[in-house]
C-alpha cells in the first residue's frame, strides 16, 4: 500500500477548503462563501466554490509533496456545492493518476475530533449548521443515538438571529449578545435521545423580551437540550469520553455545559482546535488518509455525490473494536443519566439529580415536571392493567415506589415471557402510553410474570410513529443480544396482537422505521 499525503477537498456548504494531510496536517487553505444578504443560497455558494476551487487546491499543493490520493466530501450537503467538489476531485485524481476516496462529511467531523483529542472510543456531539447528532461507534458503524427531528442547531440559531436583523452567521453574534442576558423560559423539546428546535426558534423570534435576554435564554435552552441527550448516550453506552465537533462547537457556553456534565459523571471531555471544528479540508484529508490505509478507495463510477448521505451508512473498516469497559455498579444504587435509584426496605427511591450545567430555573422546572409526569404515567399504566411498581410517595424530585425484585428479562429471554411482554406493551399502548425506552432491562420477571419499570421517558401518545418506535427499540435490543431474535420477536408480536387492535399498522410502521436505518 502506498502511503503519503492525501489531498482533501471540502465544499458541502459555506466553505471551499482543501488540505494536505500526511502523518499530520501539512497545509490547510480555506475560501469561505459569504452571503451578501440572508442565509446560504445553494447556487450562489456553488458559483463561489467553482470560482475558487482551482486556486485553493493550487495553493495547498504548491511546494509540497505530490498527493497519493484525492479525498472529497461526497455528502451530505447542498447538491450544487457537492457537484463542484466532486467534479474537481475526479478531474484531479484522473490527471494525477491516483485513487479517489469519497468521504462522508459527518464521519470526517467525527474522525478529526478523535484525531485531535486522542480519544479512542468517544461519544460525539456533532453540532453544526445542518446537523445535530449524538453518535458513537458500535459494531462497524457510527450509530446515531439521537438527532434533531427538524433543523440543525446552527441553522436554528442563524434563523433566529436573522429574524432579529443580525448578520450571518448568527451563531457568534448570538453568543456575544447573550453575555448580558438573564433567563426567560422558552420551549424545551427533548424526546428520548432526539431533540427539536423549531418551537424554540418560533418562540424566540416572537418574544417581546430584550434581545440580550432572548439570546441568553435561547442558548441556555438549546444547549441544555444538546447536553441532556449527550449525557443519555454516555449513560446508555457506558462510554466515558466525549468530543464536541461541528461549527457550533466553537460556542463557549456549549463547551462549558458539556464540560460540567462530563465532570459530574467522571467522563473525559475534549474539543478540537477551532480550525478543525467548522467545515474544513483537513478533516476530509485526514479521514481520507485513514480510509485509504484501510483500502476504502472508489472507482470514478462510484464517486457520485450523495446530498443525503448519513453517517450510519458508512462501513467503518478502519477501526478496531473497542475494549468493553466494565461498569462498576454499587449494590444498592443504580445511576442513570437523569436520576439515581436507591433501594432499601423493599422500596426504590428514584431521585432526579440537579444538573450543574443547566440554568437553575430550567433545572427545577424539568425535574418537577418530569417527576410528576413519570409518577402519573406509572399509575395510569397500572390502571390499564400493566404491572408497574406501586407508588408510595412522591416529592418534587423523588418517587418512592415498590422495589420490584426478580430478574431482568434480558437474563431470561424465552418465547413465553416475550409473549407476555407483548401483552403488557399492548395494554400500555391501548392506554395511549408509550414507554420510550423498551429495552430488555426495563422488563422485570418474577414468578413468570412481567413488570414494566422506568417510565422516565414515557409520554402520552396514540401516534403510530411513537408506538412503532417503542416496538422498534425492543426489536433492536433483541436482535443485538440474542441469536433467537426471530423467534422472540414472533412471540412478542403474538402477545401484542392479542391486545392491540392496530397491531398490524404499528408493526408495519416498525418495519418502515427499521428500513430508515435509524439507530434508536
Ligand atoms: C453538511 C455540512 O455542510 C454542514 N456544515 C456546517 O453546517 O458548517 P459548520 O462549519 O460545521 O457549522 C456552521 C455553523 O456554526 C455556527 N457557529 C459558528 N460559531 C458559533 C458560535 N460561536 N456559537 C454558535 N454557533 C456558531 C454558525 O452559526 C453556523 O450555523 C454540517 O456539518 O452540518
Ligand atoms: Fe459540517
Amino acid at each position: 500500500m502506498k502511503t503519503g499525503p492525501v489531498l482533501g477537498i471540502e465544499g458541502t456548504a459555506w466553505n471551499l477548503s482543501a488540505a494536505l494531510f500526511d502523518e499530520d496536517l501539512i497545509k490547510l487553505v480555506s475560501n469561505p462563501y459569504k452571503p451578501i444578504q440572508g442565509g446560504i443560497h445553494p447556487r450562489e455558494a456553488a458559483q463561489h466554490h467553482a470560482a475558487v476551487v482551482t486556486s485553493v487546491i493550487e495553493e495547498v499543493l504548491e511546494n509540497n509533496p505530490r498527493p497519493v490520493a484525492i479525498a472529497f466530501s461526497q455528502g451530505p450537503g447542498l447538491g450544487p456545492c457537492l457537484r463542484i467538489v466532486g467534479t474537481a476531485a475526479r478531474a484531479l485524481a484522473l490527471s494525477l493518476n491516483v485513487p479517489l476516496i469519497g468521504v462522508n462529511h459527518c464521519v470526517a467531523h467525527v474522525e478529526i475530533g478523535r484525531f485531535a483529542s486522542g480519544f479512542d472510543d468517544p461519544i460525539v456531539l456533532y453540532a453544526s449548521g445542518a446537523n445535530t447528532q449524538v453518535l458513537g461507534y458500535l459494531q462497524g458503524r457510527y450509530r446515531i443515538f439521537g438527532e434533531t427531528l427538524d433543523i440543525g442547531i446552527g441553522n436554528a440559531i442563524d434563523k433566529f438571529a436573522r429574524s432579529k436583523g443580525l448578520p450571518h452567521p448568527g451563531g457568534p453574534e448570538v453568543e456575544r449578545i447573550a453575555q448580558n442576558g438573564t433567563y426567560i423560559p422558552l420551549p424545551y423539546t427533548v424526546k428520548g435521545m432526539d431533540l427539536a428546535f423549531s418551537g424554540l426558534v418560533s418562540a424566540a423570534k416572537d418574544s417581546p423580551e430584550s434581545l440580550e435576554d432572548v439570546c441568553y435564554s435561547f442558548q441556555e435552552t438549546a444547549f441544555a437540550m444538546c447536553t441532556e441527550v449527550t449525557e443519555r448516550a454516555l449513560s446508555q453506552t457506558g462510554k466515558d469520553e466525549l468530543i464536541l465537533v461541528g461549527g457550533v462547537g466553537m460556542n463557549k457556553r456549549l463547551q462549558e455545559m458539556l464540560r460540567l456534565m462530563c465532570g459530574e459523571r467522571g467522563a473525559a471531555f475534549s474539543v478540537p482546535i477551532p480550525q478543525y471544528l467548522g467545515d474544513n479540508g483537513a478533516m476530509i484529508a485526514y479521514t481520507g488518509r485513514v480510509m485509504m490505509e484501510s483500502g476504502c478507495t472508489i472507482p470514478v463510477e462510484q464517486s457520485r455525490i450523495n446530498p443525503s448521505f448519513r453517517a450510519d451508512q458508512v462501513n467503518v473498516t478502519w477501526r478496531t473494536e473497542p475494549d468493553n469497559k466494565s461498569t462498576h455498579a454499587e449494590e444498592n444504587t443504580a445511576r442513570g443519566a437523569e436520576a439515581i435509584v436507591r433501594f432499601s426496605n423493599g422500596s426504590a427511591a428514584k431521585i432526579r439529580t440537579s444538573k450543574q450545567y443547566r440554568h437553575s430555573e430550567l433545572d427545577r422546572r424539568l425535574i418537577t415536571e418530569r417527576t410528576r409526569a413519570e409518577a402519573r404515567l406509572i399509575v395510569e399504566a397500572r390502571k390499564a392493567g400493566v404491572r408497574t411498581p406501586i407508588i408510595r410517595d412522591i416529592s418534587h424530585d423523588t418517587i418512592i415506589m415498590e422495589h420490584i425484585t426478580g430478574r431482568k428479562l434480558k437474563e431470561k429471554l424465552n418465547p413465553l415471557l416475550l409473549e407476555e411482554a407483548g401483552r403488557m406493551v399492548g395494554k400500555l399502548h391501548s392506554a395511549q402510553i408509550v414507554h420510550g425506552d423498551l429495552t430488555t432491562c426495563n422488563f422485570m420477571v418474577k414468578d413468570r410474570k412481567i413488570w414494566l419499570i422506568d417510565f422516565g421517558l414515557a409520554t402520552t401518545s396514540a401516534e403510530l410513529e411513537h408506538r412503532g418506535v417503542d416496538v422498534h427499540v425492543l426489536f433492536q435490543v433483541l436482535e443485538s443480544t440474542s441469536p433467537e431474535s426471530d423467534v422472540l420477536k414472533e412471540a412478542f408480536i403474538r402477545g401484542y396482537r392479542e391486545i392491540m387492535p392496530q397491531a398490524n399498522d404499528i408493526l408495519e410502521r416498525e418495519h418502515e422505521i427499521e428500513l430508515r436505518g435509524r439507530y434508536l
